[in-house]
């Protein structure tokens, strides 16, 4: 049986955008948020003003009350990887047992290096996990516009129940067994979206450009590998597809960012001046750490991670990737 109410927790950009998917695929939508600035716009004025001015949020209910989603058939978690285990401790108070759970962010806890998964499993034992991740710009999806995304979970029948309850023409989910794939490749490429942005910042080019992407896709499909995902599924929407759609787009907030610093601008500059969420800024460190615990080999995520934490300069950065040893393309 399909899923027919849905609680989303969050309601920043991507949040929003899908329980507009949700509501427009006929679902009756909850929308959970931490402001209650935010659940009083939505509710008096059908718009989100905070975090997706440009969107009309119309036939959503939003609350503060997280009883309420838990009463939903299914949940959608929507919060910043940093704070997506408070969120769902909070969930866990009245959370049905077994529960389903979408993780919807992309990002690792960079405290415990650990996967959105994990922490739902810490938070919520007996959840059942799904991972929705691909090409999406929030704007894009809560007008309508066209996109496909890789939908992750454990059985098929829980896949299937998903699909169908958030499925439409301009939504297309595809499904995949593979959960740590998807969720690797939704954090890894904003990390290497902070780099694209560092190239286009500097002005190295459009063949830097390309580079970086291909190498850096080497690195995310290492890393995806060596965390328990498949190559093949880092191949499709939640990796490759992801990787292009961050690493080209200025909209991206990790591409801007990077874009920012290669420009001149300091890290504390950037983010301050920005409400919105840069993910990769706090999975970079995790992503670093992980790469050395599992021996994987990521100068380029490690070169960001070195970057924002300003232990080193751009330019010290750049010269340390181009002297690399020359070796076999792998
Ligand atoms: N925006 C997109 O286009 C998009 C698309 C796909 C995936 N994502 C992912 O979705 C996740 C959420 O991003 P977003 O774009 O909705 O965020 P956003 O930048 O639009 O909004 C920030 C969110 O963080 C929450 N927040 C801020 N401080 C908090 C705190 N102390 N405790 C708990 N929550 C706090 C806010 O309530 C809000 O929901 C991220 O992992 C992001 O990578 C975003
Ligand atoms: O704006 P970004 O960089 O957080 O990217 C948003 C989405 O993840 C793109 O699929």
């Amino acid at each position: 049986m399909s899923f027919q109410t849905i609680g989303v927790i969050g309601a920043g950009a991507w949040g929003t955008a899908l329980a507009i998917n949700a509501q427009r695929a006929g679902r009756d939508v909850v929308l959970w948020a931490r402001e209650d600035d935010v659940v009083e716009a939505i509710n008096t004025t059908q718009k989100n003003p905070k975090y997706l001015p440009d969107a009309d949020v119309v036939g959503i209910h939003a609350t503060s009350d997280m009883a309420e989603i838990s009463n939903c058939d299914a949940v959608m978690a929507v919060t910043p990887a940093q704070f997506m285990r408070g969120s769902l401790e909070l969930l866990a108070k009245t959370a049905k047992p077994g529960v389903s759970v979408m993780l919807c962010s992309k990002g690792f806890e960079t405290k415990s290096l650990k996967m959105m998964t994990d922490v739902l499993e810490e938070s919520i034992p007996g959840a059942i996990a799904s991972v929705l991740s691909g090409p999406s710009f929030a704007i894009d999806v809560a007008l309508g516009l066209p996109t496909a995304v890789t939908l992750a979970s454990s059985n098929q029948e829980e896949g299937e129940r998903w699909m169908s309850a958030i499925g439409r023409p301009e939504f297309r989910p595809y499904y995949s067994d593979d959960i740590l794939g998807a969720e690797a490749g939704g954090a890894v490429k904003n990390v290497l979206a902070i780099a694209c942005g560092i190239v286009e910042g500097k002005g190295l080019g459009r063949s830097a450009h390309a580079a970086l992407i291909s190498r850096g896709f080497a690195e995310l499909t290492r890393l995806g590998v060596a965390m328990g995902g498949n190559a093949e599924t880092l191949k499709g929407l939640c990796g490759l597809g992801d990787l292009v759609l961050t690493c080209s787009s200025a909209q991206s907030r990790n591409m801007s960012f990077g874009f920012a610093l290669g420009q001149g601008q300091t890290v504390a500059e950037v983010l301050g001046s920005r409400t919105a969420v840069t993910e990769g800024v706090a999975t970079a460190p995790a992503i670093a750490q992980l790469a050395k615990n599992l021996n994987v080999e990521m100068p380029i995520c490690e070169t960001v991670a070195e970057i924002v934490a300003e232990r080193i300069t751009l330019s010290q950065g750049i010269e340390a990737l181009l002297k690399r040893p020359f070796k076999a393309e792998d």
